[in-house]
């Protein structure tokens, strides 16, 4: 009898789910509704940028207004829920003024019920470290050199 009480409970236990124990602690509760309307409905001029697993759209929170990345993950791509874990896990447990802050995750489903998650960061202005050290971005400093720093100029910048 007790054999069958502790199996019933262990079958009725409910699997904590990889997504929820990844994104517990963060502190913005958004919707997809939310991120939607932040970022004129993922529109083309919203587009930032795409990595290897998302796409990444400049968005405004409300209700503050706060500007934001909103990173929506391509989950049709091999490695991106892997990706999307690894994200949630390293951001939330670092916290260092030269690193991009993330401000919440979305694990949801979008309006045609189709699975959607993404990553909320704040927004940079100035583009990635990346971009910056190979192009230069603003037009007062066009140029085809390509923007190289070595070691020291990149500690001292
Ligand atoms: N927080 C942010 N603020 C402003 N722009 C951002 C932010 N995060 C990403 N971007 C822009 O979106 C682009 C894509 O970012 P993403 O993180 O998806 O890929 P990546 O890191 O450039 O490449 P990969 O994922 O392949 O390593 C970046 O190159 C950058 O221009």
């Amino acid at each position: 009898m007790s054999i069958l009480i502790i199996r019933r409970r262990r079958k009725t236990k409910k699997e904590p789910s990889i997504v929820s124990s990844s994104t517990r602690g963060f502190f913005m509760n958004v919707t997809y509704q939310n991120l939607y309307e932040a970022t004129a409905g993922f529109s083309s001029t919203n587009l930032i940028g795409s990595g290897s697993f998302g796409s990444v759209y400049k968005g405004v929170l409300d209700p503050d207004g706060t500007d934001v990345a909103v990173k929506v993950l391509h989950l049709y791509q091999r490695g991106a829920m892997k990706s999307f874990i690894a994200e949630c896990e390293v951001l939330r447990n670092t916290r260092h003024r030269n690193f991009v802050k993330v401000l919440t995750a979305c694990s949801s489903i979008d309006f045609q019920t189709n699975k959607f998650k993404a990553l909320v960061y704040e927004f940079m202005p100035n583009g990635s470290l990346e971009s910056w050290l190979r192009h230069r971005t603003r037009p007062e400093e066009a140029s085809n050199e390509p923007r190289t720093l070595n070691l020291f100029q990149l500690l001292e910048s």
